[in-house]
């Protein structure tokens, strides 16, 4: 803004009362001004003598040495420096004094220079105006009052798509919409931050009306592109909800976390830390960690313990003695790769430990149900009906269902007719190996030969006119060998069976190749093994091989509660083959009670049959049981009868056919029956096999 200090003349010449009108001419002349201050002696400010003031005078009285005061005009204007040209632009005077601030004359200004500079200024503020006008960021467009556009500026462009050329001079509504400004103008009312689109960019617009001499003539609309405003604000928005989000994980999270900043300060936790460590989690941000540990909540100071090392550190902390914790420090790195937060997790394992030891029991649980499950099933299914009441027995039934499971060797110990061959089924059919056969051979029953053809078989041979057989292991393919009496192994043969059990091989005996095989072995003994190896009667290494699994079935003196039970059992059997509905009596009960049972529970099947079908009483008494129990029956030999002359050789052979059979029934094994009738076990062995070839059904059936 302009004032007259900038504008005037500095003074060069003044008037005083000694100087003539013509010296005054002189300088208004020299100084090429319209007129010159007049002033006394003291220098103050009389008036003004122009050149306008000397000629409205007149000429004709107009002498050179007339004196200039007379010409002075007193009506005067004095301007102040500091005036500015706008507020004295419009006096009425040609030439002006100026006075400084002490109202010392300090130079004269006229009206020409006053507006010129004016008109300057206000040019040059036009200028400035539209060059503003011109690079704002917001758009402006105004409207007179019939909505002519009377300005737009380059900014707003680009809403209204068209041009300052095409668009000044046109009614609003042919460029525009919305036409809101319309309304402004009707109304005089304002409006600010109505909110308008064009295209993808969004706009907030201000409408003002321009009131001039308070009447609107017109109005101006500001609009400014909000489209990357709301681009961000809608950032804003989904970093203020994941935020929200977070805050809610943090706080809802069940295990305790603490957050603080490199130096341990403690800037967030949620309440399960309050619920884990038993203290007001809320009180805890704002302090340092360390209070935590001079407390004694935790014996460690995570926080150094991850800045050394760090990384990741995990420990196990017993706050008071109350909680299993694992303490988890994670550091957050800063852009630089320096530690700016440590994240702690705090996990209470008391918990967990419950479950898992919950979980354990349960599983264990659930181990021993599906083996009694199994167990059961697999009685019923292979019409295999183990009776058993006693722990003990019980307690073998269970091993030898969870030894199923596996595909180990398992070697059977215990006497003549304990069950050894029943468990050997149930661990069988109880196997993923069920579905494949069960081959038993007794190791025992055969000579050596024979043995060796039964176990690994025999090749083709010309020679000696063998057609080929397959032994055991073969025929169980995928299924299971119970070797009976292994202990009676010879030891060439123990040497291949240790093979099958190393190597999984067999070679056929007068064959060359070697054939794999996929066998389970079940092996059972009277006499321990380990007994045998000492003697050297069993190979130490197949002793090892064979014996993973040990089970030791007990004899039935040993397990009396099995007793009555396996009583009912074959005495029900029994009835129901042969139709009959005989009962013991209790007495009868007794004796079974305090009999010792050195054949087990074969023994006890066997007599059991035979006062079943030998009694003819419905009640068998004590007597009829002793009588059985302890032999004191007629021999049975000595009630051989003579029906009628039939040829020698028949009727040895059909006498020694019937106690063979009766041997074999009573005793179970060849080596026993061979015991009873005083014979070589090989001779009860020979007898048999003929015995097969006359009547192998039926032989087979009954043996
Ligand atoms: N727990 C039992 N419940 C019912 N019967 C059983 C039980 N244990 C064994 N038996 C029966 O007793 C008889 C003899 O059993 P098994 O042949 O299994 O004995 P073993 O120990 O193999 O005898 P060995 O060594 O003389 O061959 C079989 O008829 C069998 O079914």
């Amino acid at each position: 803004m302009l004032r007259v200090g900038q504008v005037m003349s500095r003074l060069s010449a003044c008037l005083y009362s000694y100087h003539t009108i013509g010296d005054a001419l002189t300088l208004i002349r020299d100084k090429k001004v319209t007129g010159l201050p007049l002033l006394n002696d003291k220098g103050r400010l009389l008036g003004m003598v122009t050149k306008e003031q000397i000629f409205e005078k007149g000429l004709e009285k107009f002498k050179a040495e007339n004196k200039a005061v007379d010409y002075l005009t007193t009506s005067f204007l004095p301007l102040k420096e500091d005036a500015l040209l706008e507020d004295v632009k419009d006096l009425p005077f040609d030439i002006y004094p100026v006075l400084n601030n002490q109202e010392e004359i300090t130079g004269v200004v006229n009206k020409y220079s006053l507006v010129q500079a004016y008109l300057q200024q206000v040019q040059l503020r036009s200028q400035e105006l539209e060059a503003v006008f011109d690079s704002a960021h917001n758009g402006i467009l105004a409207i007179n009052k019939q909505g002519i556009i009377t300005s737009i500026n380059p900014a707003a462009e680009r809403p209204t798509r068209s041009n300052k050329k095409e668009a000044v001079g046109r009614f609003l509504n042919d460029i525009i919409i919305p036409t809101g400004l319309l309304d402004v103008v009707r109304s005089g009312i304002p409006e600010f931050g109505a909110k308008f689109q064009v295209g993808r960019r969004l706009y907030i617009s201000n409408r003002t009306p321009i009131v001039k001499d308070g009447e609107v003539v017109g109005a101006v609309g500001v609009f400014q592109d909000v489209s990357e405003i709301e681009k961000v604000l809608q950032e804003l928005r989904s970093v203020k909800q994941l935020n929200e989000e977070l805050q809610t994980i943090i706080a809802s999270s069940y295990d305790g976390l603490i957050i603080c900043d490199r130096q341990g300060e403690i800037l967030r936790c949620n309440p399960a830390v309050g619920r884990i460590l038993e203290v007001s989690w809320a009180d805890l941000v704002g302090r340092p960690f360390k209070d935590l540990v001079d407390r004694g909540v935790f014996q460690n100071n995570i926080i150094h313990l991850v800045k050394k090392q760090a990384g990741l550190v995990s420990l196990l902390e017993r706050p008071f003695a109350k909680h299993t914790l694992v303490i988890t420090g994670n550091p957050v790195y800063g852009d630089e790769g320096e530690i700016v937060k440590i994240v702690i997790n705090i996990r209470d394992m008391s918990e967990l430990l419950f479950l898992r030891e919950a979980l354990e029991e349960s599983r264990q649980l659930s181990e021993k149900y599906q083996s009694l499950i199994a167990q059961m099933r697999n009685n019923h299914e292979n019409g295999n009906e183990l009776r058993s009441c006693s722990v003990i027995m019980n307690n073998v039934m269970d091993l030898a269902t969870r030894v199923s499971q596996v595909d180990s060797p398992v070697v059977l110990i215990g006497e003549q007719g304990v069950g050894k061959e029943d468990i050997a089924k149930l661990i069988h059919f109880n196997s993923k190996r069920s579905k494949g056969p069960f081959f038993k051979l007794n190791c025992g029953s055969l000579p050596n030969h024979l043995l060796e053809i039964e176990l690994f078989g025999q090749g083709i041979s010309a020679d000696n006119g063998n057609t080929g057989k397959a032994g055991v292991f073969q025929l169980a393919e995928k299924g299971c060998v119970y070797l009976e009496e292994v202990d009676k192994m010879p030891l060439n043969l123990q040497s291949r069976l240790l093979r099958i059990l190393q190597d999984k091989t067999i070679r056929i005996p007068g064959e060359r190749e070697i054939v794999s095989v996929d066998v389970r072995i079940i092996a059972s003994t009277i006499r321990p093994l380990k007994d045998l190896v000492e003697k050297c009667l069993f190979r130490a290494d197949l002793y090892f091989s064979l014996n993973v699994v040990p089970i030791k079935v007990p004899v039935l003196r040993e397990r009396k509660e099995d007793l009555i039970p396996l009583v009912h059992f074959y005495l029900e059997k029994n009835n129901k083959r042969h139709g009959l509905e005989k009962v013991f009596s209790p007495k009868a009960f007794q004796l079974f009670l305090n009999y010792p049972w050195p054949g087990n529970i074969r023994e006890m099947a066997n007599l059991i049959e035979r006062l079943v079908v030998t009694s003819n009483q419905k009640i068998i008494s004590a007597r009829e049981v002793d009588l059985v129990l302890y032999q004191k029956e007629q021999s049975p030999l000595s009630s051989v009868t003579v029906a009628g002359v039939i040829p020698l050789r028949k009727a040895i052979d059909e006498l020694e056919e019937k106690l063979i059979r009766l041997a074999m029934k009573q005793y179970g094994t060849t080596v026993r029956a061979a015991e009873a009738l005083e014979v070589n076990q090989s001779t009860v062995v020979r007898k048999l096999k003929k015995l097969k070839t006359m009547r192998e059904d039926d032989a087979l059936s009954d043996i």
